[in-house]
């Protein structure tokens, strides 16, 4: 599991453990986790030079705090083995003064003059660079850049080569996410200790580029993580399957209410997306028309004209392609006391308190809806809205998107580490919603089922790209065995 942590968290577990260490020793292991990462794609990065430390451009933008510190000894030492380093002070008075004078004994320069951090010099030296190293600010910044910083990132942007930002990019809220002013996008982040929730969570997550964790001891003294994303070990853990004592009913079987006359297709991935999740039996409860159109796909299905008539079921999968009109179907599976993934459509026909547990799984739009604000205002503070959804309708907020995020009413959130833009492709979602509800009637939470869900739809959809570039959503539908039978092995 990838663990992230807010700064409170962060800044207690490093007192603990810097109350036990020689002074500077936490900063000298940041400083050589980050020389190292930069010397390692020095090395793979630029052919055109040969490759390697030696003789590198690199530019050093350097705050007033100790992310500028961890950016100048990383200086010092890359200096050391050959690369010429050029820092960009924004604060002459305030930068490091031990990290300063250790790139300066390293042979590293100041480019930056007192009265502007963007002269000539430093202009030059950034035009040049084949690699900036962003240390204006760490987890002791506030989001928004101020100007000359940002002008400072706009041109590192604009000009040089690799932007490698140290602990987070500079100017994104650490402790939420959110990017609301200036701020650095990059290429590469260094991260000490453990993640910053802003690692995580977009739109921070997206300015953060590739992330690389360095360990510095820290994670003896850490607290519960805050956000979690699982990895590969946790998908293979939580998956039910295989079960060599497995009846259908151990695997699960899911009830579907999904699709309608207008969009007879969300009825067919929806179901497809459970049965090649692996469920042990869905029941289709829908119209005579569309669930003839159900079973010409999927003949293993059975059906019936509405909840009610469908049989027993572990959990509900409603909504996707619904259509209007059908609050009186969504109240019915939702009275059935069973667990409850509600998509789409069933979104508009949710009470106000779910009493079962239940997973709602709207995009960005729908959510909006929901909690009667704009979709702009979600997409910047996407945790926030999934966090307030979550303990609003007492139910776990999967909210798609770019990183898509889980939330339950406890406050516990993970957020996906796989996907492709390949998935924003109609139906993408229908085949998600089944395959969620099928984990779900397997007796997975709606947290593992979300975010299970999610994780391998995500590869199912990074799969399908590499063989279709813009896959259907039946290409996704196509993948999904390939990976969950790869995720169980
Ligand atoms: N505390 C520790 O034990 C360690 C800290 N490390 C580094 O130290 C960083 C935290 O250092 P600090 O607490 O000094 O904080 P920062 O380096 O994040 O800098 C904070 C300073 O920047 C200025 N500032 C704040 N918001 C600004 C804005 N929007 N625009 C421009 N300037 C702004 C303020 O003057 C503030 O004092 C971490 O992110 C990490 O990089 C690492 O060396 C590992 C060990
Ligand atoms: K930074």
């Amino acid at each position: 599991m990838i663990r992230a942590h807010a700064v409170a968290d962060v800044r207690e577990a490093e007192a603990a453990l810097m109350a036990e260490l020689p002074p500077g020793t936490l900063m000298q292991r940041a400083a050589a986790g980050l020389a190292a990462v930069c010397a390692q794609v020095l090395k793979g990065g630029l052919p055109e030079r040969g490759g390697g430390t030696y003789g590198a451009r690199v530019v050093l933008l350097v705050g007033a705090g100790d992310n500028g510190g961890d950016a100048l000894w990383a200086g010092a030492r890359l200096a050391r083995r050959g690369a010429r380093v050029d820092a960009i002070l924004t604060r002459h008075d305030r930068a490091h003064p031990e990290g300063l004078a250790a790139l300066r004994a390293a042979g590293g320069s100041v480019v930056s003059d007192p009265a502007s951090p963007l002269g000539p010099e430093a202009r030059r030296a950034l035009s040049r660079a084949d690699i900036v190293i962003d240390g204006i600010l760490g987890i002791g910044g506030q989001a928004g850049l101020r100007a000359d910083a940002a002008e400072l990132a706009e041109v590192a942007a604009a000009e040089a080569g690799l932007v490698v930002a140290v602990d987070l990019p500079s100017g994104v809220d650490p402790d939420t996410g959110e990017a609301p002013g200036a701020h650095v996008h990059a290429d590469i982040t260094v991260t000490f200790g453990t993640h910053k929730i802003a690692l995580l969570v977009d739109p921070a997550a997206e300015a953060a580029g590739h992330v690389e964790f360095v360990d510095i001891g820290l994670e003896p003294y850490l607290p519960e993580p805050v956000v979690e994303a699982l990895e590969p070990g946790d998908v293979t853990m939580m998956l039910p399957y295989p079960d060599r004592q497995a009846d259908k009913y151990r695997r699960g079987v899911l009830g579907v209410l999904a699709g309608s006359e207008r969009y007879p297709g969300a009825a067919v991935l929806a179901a497809g997306g459970a049965i090649h999740g692996g469920a042990g039996m869905v029941r289709y409860a829908g119209p005579g028309a569309v669930a003839d159109g159900v079973l010409a796909h999927w003949p293993e299905i059975v059906t019936g004209p509405g909840v009610e008539a469908v049989g027993r079921v572990q959990a509900w999968a409603v909504g996707s392609g619904l259509g209007d009109g059908r609050g009186a179907d969504v109240a019915a599976a939702l009275a059935a006391g069973v667990p409850v993934l509600a998509d789409a459509d069933a979104l508009a026909y949710l009470p106000s308190r779910l009493d079962v547990p239940a997973l709602l799984t709207p995009h960005a739009g729908e959510l909006a809806r929901m909690l009667g604000v704009e979709r702009a205002d979600v997409e910047a503070r996407r945790w926030h809205h999934a966090r307030e959804a979550a303990s609003r309708w007492n139910a776990t907020i999967l909210l798609k998107g770019s990183t898509t995020l889980v939330v339950t009413p406890d406050g516990e959130a993970r957020v996906n580490p796989t996907g492709s833009p390949a998935l924003a492709t109609a139906g993408s979602g229908d085949v998600l919603a089944g395959f969620a509800g099928a984990l779900l009637a397997t007796g997975l939470s709606p947290l593992d089922a979300g975010s299970v869900a999610a994780y391998i739809h995500g590869m199912a959809g990074q799969a399908a790209a590499s063989r279709a570039g813009a896959p259907s959503a039946s290409m996704v539908l196509d993948a999904l065995p390939t990976v969950v039978a790869a995720m169980c092995s």
